[in-house]
């Protein structure tokens, strides 16, 4: 079931939260609304599911306009950050509220309850109470509720958020098994840059209320297309273009700073006419790479990021210097990629 928002604008008094917002959402897909607090996330969400209604613009779900349709006309599952179970029942009479409510038959409604327990892998715990689980198999039971009626979209606010960080990880790859296995057009809410680029199909990024861009996470991670999806993706190096790194890899005078992501500088141990030296400040282990902090002749600091490879390779120590050469910049002002010719001098 494919979902467009159609010009869609929302106030709340003098407060406008959506400023006109188009977007499609394909049949299938599972999709986050990514961006800081209070950028709209959840009231576009919630203006999906109809729990608002919009000012302006329509609501189409699957075809048929939904705008001013009431919520339980919508056919939507729901999850949210908090775990509303029903802490009297147990995890199989929450799975089975919804189809109870329906007036399914016993047979049905036993089958549905097993095939769901099956599918969240919570097949031993169908007769515990909410309070005997992890939160995680909370969530998970939530998500089972959720799907029990079989809804034909499935919404998302903060399924994780009050989730510590390794159960966040486990879920979010078990989302994202879930929904390669049932399908179902799927929008989640999200404030975590990298949940939203382990999980979703699309990213839509937003800020102030306004759609900054929508693109695969590779996309969005490569192709940022405005300042603000630079800085929120990710880390970035705001480098002044008169600084040596950048002057002497354009020919252009630059009214704006340029973006060098951490792992688009590369390190060598050895001087050549197009690398800058650079003295090693500090180096942090951070698991899998390793970020090492740089200054710069003319004092600007910078931050790089290697693999752990690459780092014992090169044997860096604290207060070596070093020579940097970027492989990849973007203008600041419209995200252009500037530096791209850089790539070939690491040949
Ligand atoms: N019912 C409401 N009445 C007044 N203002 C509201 C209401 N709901 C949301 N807002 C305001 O609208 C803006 C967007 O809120 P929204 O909850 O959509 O943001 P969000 O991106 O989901 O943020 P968070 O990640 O903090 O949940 C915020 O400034 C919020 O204060």
């Amino acid at each position: 079931m494919s979902i467009i928002v159609e010009h869609v604008c929302k106030n709340f008094g003098d407060f406008q939260a959506l400023h006109n917002i188009n977007l499609e959402i394909k049949t299938g897909t599972l999709v986050a609304l990514l961006g800081p607090s209070g950028s709209g996330k959840s009231t576009l969400l919630r203006t999906i599911a109809g729990l608002e209604t919009p000012d302006i613009g329509n609501i189409i779900i699957n075809g048929q306009n939904t705008t001013h349709l009431d919520v339980r006309q919508r056919n939507i599952g729901f999850v949210f950050q908090h775990y509303a179970l029903f802490k009297h029942l147990t995890v199989r009479q929450n799975i089975a509220f919804g189809l109870e409510i329906r007036k399914k038959s016993r047979n049905f409604i036993k089958h549905r309850v097993e095939e769901l327990l099956a599918l969240i892998q919570l097949e031993g715990l169908g007769n515990r109470y909410p309070a005997q689980l992890s939160g995680g198999q909370r969530q998970r039971v939530a998500l089972a509720r959720a799907l029990a009626v079989q809804p034909e979209v499935l919404l998302l606010d903060e399924p994780f958020g009050a989730l510590d960080a390794k159960v966040r990880q486990e879920l979010r790859s078990w989302l994202r098994h879930l929904h390669d296995e049932v399908h179902i057009t799927s929008v989640f809410v999200t404030h975590d840059q990298e949940e939203a680029m382990a999980v979703a199909d699309e990213i839509v990024v937003m800020n102030n209320g306004k759609i900054e861009q929508v693109g695969t996470p590779a996309d969005i991670y490569d192709r940022p297309a405005t300042p603000f999806v630079m800085n929120f993706i990710g880390a970035v190096n705001v480098v002044p273009p008169h600084i040596s790194l950048v002057a002497e890899h354009t020919t252009e005078v630059l009214p704006h700073p340029v973006f060098i992501r951490p792992h688009d500088i590369e390190i060598s141990a050895l001087a050549n006419p197009q690398n800058t030296p650079a003295r090693i400040q500090r180096i942090t282990h951070l698991g899998w790479e390793v970020q090492v902090d740089l200054i710069l002749a003319d004092h600007h600091q910078l931050v790089v990021h290697l693999s752990r490879e690459k780092f014992t390779k090169l044997h860096l120590k604290k207060g070596q210097q070093v020579f940097i050469k970027p492989k990849r910049g973007y203008r600041g002002d419209t995200c252009e990629v500037l530096l791209d010719k850089a790539s070939a001098y690491s040949a």
